[in-house]
């Protein structure tokens, strides 16, 4: 869905992106994932032609980026950096507007599909109102229903949920599972480890320009092959258990092995209390730590 090779944008001396090579599949949930600064929302312009880039290849839907711009971008939903629109116009009349722009039919057919888009986004109910009256949250929904009006087979989203509250923020996630759930690829550009954690299949890392990791989220917090144990007597495991323990923290201990119910089996067996049990599995946040360099100030925590 989303092919670059060797893609390069330099500003001046700045190397905002420094050859990368992206890949996205046709049915992920696409994380992009960078601290402020990294080179986020230069790439996703690449992507979609409104900026050219200095060096590399995009190829978008299987064809080269901007040539086929006119016949790719129909096929594709963009939502970049807090969407514009008519402050003194309703959010139907602006998405009407933004309709009538492209090709497609009677007017029964383009108020039929902007009130579709208006249900899909959850505003629906609220169109005689001007959108300088709307909240952050809709307006970025707003924006949302202008990317799905033309039923893209692939949505390209810059901070989808920036500047959204706790529950504005899950209903956009559950929108985008929803579209996913109905075959939409979805690649979105993120600083939030979380979101993209709850969100995305695949998760791929920009760290000043360079792409230090792309892979399946499935894959990156895969088992890795011991077993954490949660228990008030701590110190008795060492004895049960000699030589598998890798490490303890209070009362959590990391035990080798993949088999939480054999390790179980073996302290409950010897008295040992067990209050909780667990493979133990990397957290993307420290996956991408680990990957873009120590400072845990350069992408914003899960915690
Ligand atoms: N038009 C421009 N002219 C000069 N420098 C630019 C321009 N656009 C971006 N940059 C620089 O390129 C680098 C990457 O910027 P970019 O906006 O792509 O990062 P980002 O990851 O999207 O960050 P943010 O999350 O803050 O939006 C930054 O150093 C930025 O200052």
């Amino acid at each position: 869905m989303i092919s670059t090779r060797g893609l390069v944008k330099r500003y001046g001396r700045i190397r905002a992106v420094d050859g990368i090579d992206l890949d996205v599949r046709a049915g992920d949930v696409y994380g992009f994932l960078g601290a402020n600064g990294s080179g986020k929302t230069t790439t996703v312009r690449m992507l979609l032609g409104l900026v050219l880039p200095t060096a590399g290849e995009v190829a978008l839907l299987g064809e080269r980026m901007p040539r086929a711009a006119r016949r790719v971008l129909p096929r594709v939903g963009a939502l970049i950096e807090g969407p514009a629109h008519h402050g003194h116009l309703s959010g139907r009349a602006n998405l009407a507007l933004l309709d009538a722009a492209g090709p497609g039919g009677s007017r029964r057919t383009r108020t039929r599909r902007v009130q579709e888009v208006l249900e899909q986004v959850g505003l629906g109910g609220v169109d005689r109102r001007p959108v300088r009256a709307y909240s952050l949250g809709m307006r970025q929904r707003l924006g949302l229903a202008g990317a799905l009006l033309r039923r893209p087979e692939l949505l390209v989203l810059d901070e989808p949920t920036n500047g959204l509250d706790p529950q504005g923020i899950s209903e956009v996630r559950e929108l985008l599972l929803d579209l996913h759930r109905g075959g939409t690829t979805v690649f979105l550009s993120s600083h939030l480890l979380a979101e993209v954690e709850q969100l995305c299949t695949r998760v791929g890392v920009l760290d000043r320009g360079h792409l230090v990791l792309q892979e399946e989220l499935a894959t990156l917090t895969a088992p890795t092959g011991a077993t954490v144990v949660h228990t008030p007597a701590a110190d008795r495991v060492r004895a049960v258990l000699d030589g598998r323990v890798l490490a303890v923290e209070g009362s959590r201990v990391v035990v080798r092995g993949a088999d939480p119910a054999e390790v179980n089996a073996l302290l409950v067996g010897a008295g040992v209390p067990v209050t909780g049990l667990a493979l133990q599995r990397p957290t993307l946040e420290e996956v991408v730590l680990a990957a873009a360099g120590s400072s845990p100030d350069r992408v914003e925590g899960a915690r």
